[in-house]
């Protein structure tokens, strides 16, 4: 019953690339605290709101929302590869949940994720089954997709179900602000690459070496200014996060796809924070904990984390 949520900016490229050594050690700062704070939390159940860089997910069957009854992370970008800890029954009743709410999800007993699932675990615990998990995969990637006040649906009938569960629970929401990764789109990927975003086939050596050379070069032209991709748009990251601190969520109802776009194709992950701000308002006002943002083209990211929990009521007089 007692909640704690921490929604991070993912980047593949945190181990890879190097900002400013001051950047740095905020950025490590910033994460050492989110780990303090769930430590202690010390949650009995994880509830993570996370996208899919067609690592899990392809367009043989791509699901607008998919909630995980077993699940394992593939290990891209070097991040942990594994089972996670899904305790199905908790996963079958946030589906149920869901569906009752009139948000169609689907469930998977065989969900392959990716590093926007490991990375967050690895930062908070350590390692990716630490703790029983349900992962809920919302798509950010592959069009079309659904007008983001899904999401917020999503996460409000979830957070109503987990109200009523006995587990301390942290909610996470994992995905970039602002931000365009070089991630492969159906539309203009070269023929092999595109088939592959339908298949699911795994990459070839080759491949997998290319994407993530790509990704290092892709962020060095961007932090020097020198990228064809969109910007990082901080005042965009800025009002985000003042409207998620604020418990406004509704008001991020009235952004089109296209508005959220404009801020590169990796802000649609501001859904996975839509979800789980959603998921703790659904169990009563919040408060900001703590936030940190700072725009890092080295890690091609509007990069924030920030941690809340229910508002501690006035004690009225
Ligand atoms: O190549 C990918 O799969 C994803 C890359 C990426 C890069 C930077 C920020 C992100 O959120 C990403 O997913
Ligand atoms: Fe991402």
């Amino acid at each position: 019953m007692p909640f704690a949520l921490c929604c991070m900016s993912h980047s593949p490229l945190l181990d890879l690339n190097q900002p400013s050594p001051d950047l740095q050690a905020e950025v490590t700062d910033a994460l050492k605290r989110a780990r303090t704070f769930v430590d202690e939390f010390a949650p009995e159940l994880v509830v993570t709101f996370t996208p899919d860089h067609y690592n899990g997910f392809f367009y043989r069957l791509m699901p607008p929302f998919c909630i995980g009854a077993a699940a394992r992370t593939v290990g891209d970008y070097g991040t942990a590869a594994g089972p996670l800890d899904v305790p199905r029954d908790i996963a079958a009743g946030c589906a149920e949940a869901a569906l009752a709410a009139e948000v169609d999800v689907s469930v998977s007993y065989d969900m392959e994720l990716d590093h926007a699932t490991a990375q967050p675990l690895q930062i908070l615990f350590g390692t990716l089954d630490a703790c029983p998990v349900v992962p809920i995969f919302i798509n950010a990637a592959a069009p079309p997709l659904g007008p983001v006040t899904r999401a917020r649906r999503l996460g409000e009938a979830v957070g109503r179900f987990l109200a009523g569960r006995p587990e301390r629970i942290l909610l996470i929401g994992s995905g970039g602000l602002s931000h365009d990764p070089p991630v492969p789109a159906l539309g203009t990927a070269p023929a092999p690459l595109a088939e592959r975003l339908v298949s699911g086939r795994e990459l070839t050596a080759d491949e997998e070496r290319r994407k993530v050379t790509g990704a290092i070069a892709e962020a060095a032209a961007l932090a020097a200014r020198s990228s064809s991709r969109i910007d990082l748009c901080p005042d965009w990251d800025r009002a985000f996060l003042g409207i998620v601190g604020s418990g406004g969520l509704d008001t991020i109802d009235g952004w089109s796809n296209e508005d959220i776009a404009r801020h590169g194709s990796g802000a649609q992950e501001i859904r996975t924070w839509v979800a789980a701000y959603s998921a703790l308002a659904a169990t009563g006002p919040y408060e900001i904990t703590d936030r940190y943002y700072h725009p890092i083209p080295e890690y091609i990211a509007g990069f924030a984390v920030t941690t809340a929990l229910p508002a501690t009521r006035s004690t009225g007089s």
